[in-house]
């Protein structure tokens, strides 16, 4: 007989998604994505990070202050560049599984790739613009998006 206690599909994905996260330097939020084809096949992870050739020591990671020497400005969100880290054409019908809602920006290439569902963790800014206005294009488009369930499995990765 099979085993059965094997991981869903969601927590493979999701998952992925939270490792990636660890990946991440910003001190307050960690954010990792895992994009997913229709038929289950791995696409292309990301995570929250300076772009490539802005030192992630040079760089501010405040949050506060003069905008220009916040994170804000210069940070690239985990979704954008699980997109941008695709060599792949069009991701259509794919799914976003993400640790953190998607602003309007990544929304916005989120819509342009093809991405059909979008399964996130923590919507912790759904009360900001940015999130309002994420979700007004995704329901204008048709794009679904669901809060990922956890069941409390706990899962010890030694490294
Ligand atoms: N969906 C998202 N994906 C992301 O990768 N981020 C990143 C940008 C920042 O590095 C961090 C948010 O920082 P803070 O405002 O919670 O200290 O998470 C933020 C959001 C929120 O829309
Ligand atoms: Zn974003």
């Amino acid at each position: 007989m099979k085993k059965q206690d094997y991981i869903t599909w969601d927590e493979y994905f999701m998952g992925i998604a939270i490792f990636s996260a660890e990946r991440s330097k910003d001190p307050s939020t960690s954010v990792g994505a895992c994009i997913v084809s229709e038929d289950n096949k791995i696409l292309s992870v990301g995570y929250n990070g300076m772009p490539i050739g802005c030192s992630d020591d040079e760089f501010s990671w405040e949050r506060e202050g003069n905008p220009l020497d916040t994170k804000y400005f210069y940070v690239c969100h985990a979704e954008m560049n699980a997109i941008l880290n695709y060599t792949g054409p069009y991701m259509k019908g794919a799914k976003l599984y993400v640790t953190l809602f998607p602003c309007n920006e990544c929304t916005k290439a989120i819509i342009q790739k093809g991405i059909s569902e979008i399964i996130y963790l923590s919507d912790k800014y759904a009360d900001t613009n940015a999130t309002r206005a994420a979700k007004k294009m995704l329901d204008a488009t048709g794009i679904t998006y669901r809060k990922y369930q956890p069941i409390n499995r706990e899962i010890t990765i030694s490294l």
